[in-house]
Order: structure tokens, then C-alpha cells, then sequence
């Protein structure tokens, strides 16, 4: 028989820092967490959580039958792995929305995507799967943001701007408008973005420069 959707449950990947602010979210929206799949026991334990060892073990279909995954994971790369094997598995995902984040009714967000409290995304943009949109963050509209990519705390993207996949865009930084910045880029905390920016490169600073390739 099929769980009503209020039985369901949320298991979580991964159980620190980031996960702590998932769980914040989740637990205000009175939805109920079943516990954590991590390679390692989380002895601090903040949330009391049931732990149930590694999310790659055979037993891991049956505990999460009628039930939701959700990756809580900072790293963009291992997320997007940790999403490939959820997705390879058939097992449910869900977005997770802050609910005091302030959503225009005309976004999409795709699955295994959180968003954090007082974030503002403004109408029209697209926000892949597995994103992170974090605490305070401000995105205008039109904004395309690709796979796994993370925009960090209090970071504005103006309107129209375009991040590929798996880009870092850090801390409190800013894109002007129109900007495209490319997969796997990582934008310094604190930056100031006014040129586009190719994939596979760090750039920081006011006004943000190179910094260095990635390999
Ligand atoms: C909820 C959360 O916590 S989400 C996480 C949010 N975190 C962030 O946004 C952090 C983003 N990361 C950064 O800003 C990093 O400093 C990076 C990725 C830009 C660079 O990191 P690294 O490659 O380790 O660079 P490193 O620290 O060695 O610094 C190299 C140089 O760049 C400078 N630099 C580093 N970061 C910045 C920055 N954000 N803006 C301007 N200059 C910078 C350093 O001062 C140093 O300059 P120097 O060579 O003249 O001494």
C-alpha cells in the first residue's frame, strides 16, 4: 500500500554543516526526517538523527521505499555524483524551499535543489537539479542556473545572468547583468562580477580577475 504523502519521510546524504541548515528548513515546514546515510557516524549528533550507514549499502532500497532522498552535500561534484546514484536507483527526490524564501511563481526549480531562508528568486529564471541557492542569496530575473551549482550566502546575481554547471559562486559576491560564467568556475567571496567568465577558472576580486585554471 502506498504511504499517504503525510507519512512520507526525508532520509538525508551526507549530516554536517550544510546538512544542518537543510534540516532547519525541513523541520519548520513540519515535515519529518527519517534519519542519515553518511560513511561516517556524526558523534556531535545535533539533531538526534538515526544514522544508517552508507547510502551505497544493498539494504538502502528497502528503507527508502515511499520515502524521500535528499543529498546534503556542499561539495558540487560529489553531489552530483551522490544525485547520479539517487537518480540510478529510482529512489524519490524533491526540491527543499526555505519557507521564507521569496519565489516568483514563474521559476523552476529541479529536484534535489534547496533553497535557503530570506533567498529571493525573481521571475523567469530556471534553476537546475541538484542546486543550492543559499541563505540570503538574490537572483533576478530571467537568471539560468545550470546543475549542481551552489550560489552562497547573500550573493546576487542580476538579471539575466547565466551560470553553467557545477559553478561555486561565493560568498556575498555579485554578477552584473547578462554575465555568463562557465561549468566548473568558482567566484570568490566577496567579488564583483562585470565580464564573462569561461569555464573551468577561479576568479575573485572588485572588479573579479583570473586567478588561476582549474585541472
Ligand atoms: C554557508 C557557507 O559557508 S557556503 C561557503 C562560502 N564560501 C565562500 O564563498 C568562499 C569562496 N572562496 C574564496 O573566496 C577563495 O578564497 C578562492 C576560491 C577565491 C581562492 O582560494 P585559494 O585558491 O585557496 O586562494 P588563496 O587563499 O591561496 O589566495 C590566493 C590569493 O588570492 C587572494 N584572494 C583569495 N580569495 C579572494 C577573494 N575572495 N577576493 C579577493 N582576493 C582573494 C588572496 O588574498 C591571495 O592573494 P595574495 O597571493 O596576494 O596573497
Amino acid at each position: 500500500m502506498d504511504n499517504p504523502q503525510y507519512l512520507k519521510k526525508i532520509f538525508l546524504i551526507g549530516y554536517s554543516g550544510h546538512a544542518y541548515v537543510v534540516l532547519d528548513s525541513i523541520s519548520e515546514q513540519g515535515l519529518t526526517v527519517g534519519g542519515y546515510f553518511a560513511k561516517d557516524y556524526n558523534v556531535d549528533n545535533p539533531y538526534e538523527l538515526d544514522f544508517f550507514g552508507d547510502e551505497m549499502a544493498e539494504d538502502v532500497g528497502q528503507i527508502l521505499t515511499n520515502h524521500y532522498i535528499f543529498p546534503c552535500i556542499g561539495d558540487n561534484k560529489v553531489r552530483e555524483r551522490v544525485i547520479g546514484f539517487i537518480a540510478s536507483k529510482g529512489f524519490s527526490q524533491l526540491a527543499i524551499i526555505d519557507k521564507t524564501a521569496l519565489v516568483s511563481e514563474k521559476v523552476t526549480i529541479g529536484l534535489s535543489t534547496f533553497v535557503g531562508k530570506n533567498a529571493c528568486i525573481n521571475s523567469l529564471v530556471k534553476i537546475g537539479k541538484g542546486v543550492i541557492i543559499n541563505t540570503g542569496a538574490i537572483i533576478e530575473h530571467e537568471c539560468l542556473i545550470g546543475d549542481f551549482s551552489h550560489v552562497a550566502p547573500n550573493a546576487t546575481l542580476a538579471g539575466n545572468v547565466t551560470l553553467g554547471k557545477r559553478v561555486f559562486f561565493g560568498v556575498g559576491a555579485v554578477a552584473k547583468q547578462g554575465i555568463t560564467i562557465g561549468d566548473n568556475s568558482v567566484i570568490g567571496a566577496g567579488s564583483v562580477v562585470i565580464s564573462d567568465i569561461p569555464a573551468n577558472e577561479v576568479w575573485a576580486g572588485n572588479p573579479a580577475r583570473k586567478m588561476k585554471e582549474l585541472g
